[in-house]
């Protein structure tokens, strides 16, 4: 819903106990200077005049006025479509403007449908919050307001499900960064500078998008079996990518990159400041598998629970192959 005031009319809003009379004014200058905004405008300026008696006055400095600008961001939050953006190869865009293409983001995947150890849950959960609320803190301290984090464990144990699910959690975009398909530290740049706040950038398997000697991985070959001479997308360009570049962007960004192999990674590429929370992601314990059993089942006890307790202790199953196996069978 939204609601909007035509020009001289008043809206009463009621705030412990006081009322506040808001009116929608037209205010044209006084000066004999033409001023043009634009097609047709001739500096007239609109805005909106708040009312109220004078003992009010310390409770709309107070508490009012923050009130409604709180109210004004939560209800941007509620109206903003999340998109999932994934970068084109650089071929098609036609400028950096369109360098991604971008669709709706409707994952389901929260915290509470998330399976894994609940104090760890907790944690990464508390770290998120605080990094959320804490714009002033990181304008304090002289710092970019962003954050790393580094998701690693086998496959099928949740990372590509966690990063929605801390989407979700943070009502952030989510920017899938295909590094493959990346040629350069310049169109990296170029990329990156067409993020916008409140997003999450991704890289997933970065052991596989670049070598430790800074140069591409050999993963991608052409047709006959040569390595593409065009990747030139380095180590340190995503060292700068990291960090060098925050700056030049404001805040309010997340970085994940998740791996099977965090021991293959470069430990510059990981070090706290730039991943500052590393997150195993690991086979399916007890705890992850009453939460896999509640999803897809709707039970939450069960007689062959002590058993199933038993066995998850003495092999390893990833929580995508248990949760493969609630599904129900035609
Ligand atoms: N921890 C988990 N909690 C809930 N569901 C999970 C979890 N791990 C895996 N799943 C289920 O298994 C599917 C595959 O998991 P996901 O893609 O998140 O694993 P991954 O660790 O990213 O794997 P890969 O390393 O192969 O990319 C998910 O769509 C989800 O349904």
């Amino acid at each position: 819903m939204s609601l909007a005031l035509d020009d001289h009319e008043d809206v009463v809003d009621h705030f412990r106990g006081a009322n506040m009379r808001w009116s929608k004014i037209k205010v044209v200058p006084r000066a004999t200077t033409i001023v043009t905004n634009g097609p047709g405008r001739t500096g007239e300026r609109r805005m909106y005049r708040l009312t109220f008696h004078r003992r009010h006055r310390r409770l709309v400095e107070d508490a009012y006025l923050p009130h409604v600008l709180a109210e004004g961001r939560d209800a941007i939050a509620r109206a903003r479509q999340r998109s999932l953006h994934t970068n084109k190869p650089k071929d098609d865009w036609e400028g950096d403007y369109d360098a991604w293409s971008s669709v709706k983001f409707e994952h389901p995947s929260t915290f509470s449908t998330l399976a894994m150890d609940p104090t760890r849950k907790q944690e990464i959960l508390d770290d998120l919050q605080m990094f959320r609320d804490s714009r002033d803190y990181y304008a304090s301290i002289g710092k970019t307001w962003k954050r790393g984090y580094l998701l690693f464990g086998p496959p099928g144990t949740g990372k590509s499900t966690m990063i929605a699910a801390m989407a979700n959690f943070l009502d952030y975009d989510v920017y899938d960064l295909e590094l493959t398909s990346v040629k350069s530290n310049t169109e990296l740049k170029r990329l990156f500078i067409r993020t916008k706040g409140k997003s999450i950038i991704v890289i997933e398997d970065i052991d596989c998008s670049i070598d430790l000697t800074g140069k591409r991985s050999n993963k991608k070959k052409t047709d006959d079996g040569e390595k593409d001479k065009e990747s030139k997308v380095t180590l340190s360009g995503v060292l700068n990518f990291i960090d060098g570049l925050w700056s030049a962007c404001g805040g309010e960004r997340i970085i994940v990159f998740t791996t099977n192999h965090k021991e293959n990674l470069d430990p510059a590429l990981i070090r706290r400041g730039r991943m500052d929370m590393h997150i195993e992601m690991s086979y399916c314990c007890f705890e992850s598998f009453k939460v896999l059993a509640k999803n897809y089942l709707g039970v939450e006890e069960h007689y062959m629970f002590s058993e199933i307790r038993q066995l998850l202790g003495e092999v390893n199953i990833s929580p995508a192959d248990v949760a493969e196996n609630l599904m129900p069978r035609s």
